[in-house]
């Protein structure tokens, strides 16, 4: 079995929504498909009304398929600062052709401000490992892990793109999705996360620099976070470039040319991300001044390869193999 969704940016690309299937008669949820996260929770019916903004909820007992999971609970909480919690109803979850008969549906009862905000995202579909899903007392499985037995193949593939829909693929690889060959990294999942290490950088036509980048694929963070090593050299590059901590990082004039960001793959692949990529939006109305795509992860424990990253490849997550493929596109 496969299974193939369309991944649609929101506004600069903050994030990326995909319709999924939930329940009996089909609900069809916008959620956000998140490599960093394991709870797939949607907004439900157990919301407090002042807590919906326009979101599609889900409603168990309108599903004639959903078990409630008795005495399961869930809260979690983003490396923004936003959270939810609520508990558990066992129904079937489809992405396209693939269906999971028995996938662990969180439903909110509560959510943070900043997702009754966001009024086009459903809920999130977590894709990282099982270990730091939050159910208790028993955590639930993903699912990416329930479809596994029934993939053709025991993968997914992202490849998102700038302001247009990409697509996330279970169980194949696309070969017309991707340009050259796919190189493997290995992945250390001990946090939970798709966690590699890529062995340096370069900057636009510069030099390659030798310098471990430990980070994270994470399709549910939209900028690229790294060391401030890289992150200071980048932004030497760019005139007029500062940090300015009122915005929480690094800005410069709408009209600056950024350059490329170039990050190893191996030894011998390497990932281009686009200046345009990096000069990511406009931090008011006026359009003067520009927020920058690159950002420091100070605070994080290792990098985050965000959707400015993740948009510029096509990369293969491979969970019995444990490891991450990388290709340009
Ligand atoms: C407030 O919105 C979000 C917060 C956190 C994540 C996961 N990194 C995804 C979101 O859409």
């Amino acid at each position: 079995v496969t299974g193939s969704g369309v991944a649609s940016p929101q506004q600069y690309d903050v994030e990326y929504l995909t319709p999924i299937s939930v329940g009996t008669p089909p609900l069809v949820l916008n959620l956000n498909l998140d490599t960093g996260s394991s709870d797939l929770w949607v907004f439900s019916s157990e919301l407090p009304p002042s807590e919906i903004n326009g979101q599609t909820v889900y409603d168990p007992t309108k599903s004639t398929s959903a078990k409630k999971l008795e005495g399961a609970t869930w809260e979690i909480e983003y490396g923004d600062g936003s959270s939810s919690e609520g508990d558990v109803y066992i129904d079937s979850v489809a992405i396209g052709d693939l269906t999971v008969t028995a996938q662990a549906v969180q439903a909110a009862k509560n959510v943070s401000a900043e997702f009754t905000a966001d009024t086009h995202d459903d809920g999130l579909l977590g894709l990282a490992f099982n270990t730091i899903n939050t159910v208790q007392p028993t955590r639930q499985k993903t699912f990416y892990d329930n479809a596994q037995s029934i993939l053709d193949a025991p993968v997914f593939t992202a490849d998102l793109k700038d302001d247009a829909p990409g697509h996330y693929n279970f169980g194949y690889i696309d070969s017309s999705a991707y340009t050259g060959n796919i190189s493997y990294l290995p992945v250390d999942s001990s946090q939970g996360f798709w966690m590699f290490t890529s062995p340096g950088y370069a900057i636009s036509k510069g030099g390659y620099k030798i310098t471990e980048m430990k980070g994270i694929a994470d399709t549910g963070t939209t900028l690229l976070l790294l060391p401030t090593s890289v992150v200071l050299a980048y932004y030497k590059q760019v005139d007029g470039a500062r940090y300015e901590g009122t915005q929480g990082g690094y800005i410069f004039a709408c009209s600056a040319t950024l350059p490329d960001f170039v990050f190893a793959v191996g030894n011998n692949a390497r990932i281009t991300v686009p200046g345009k990529y990096i000069n990511y939006a406009p931090t008011d109305s006026s359009g003067t001044t520009c927020f920058g795509g690159i950002q420091k992860d100070i605070g994080i424990g290792f990098s985050i390869f965000g959707d400015v990253a993740l948009k510029a490849a096509f990369v293969v997550f491979d969970g019995p193999n444990q490891q991450l493929g990388w290709a340009a596109k």
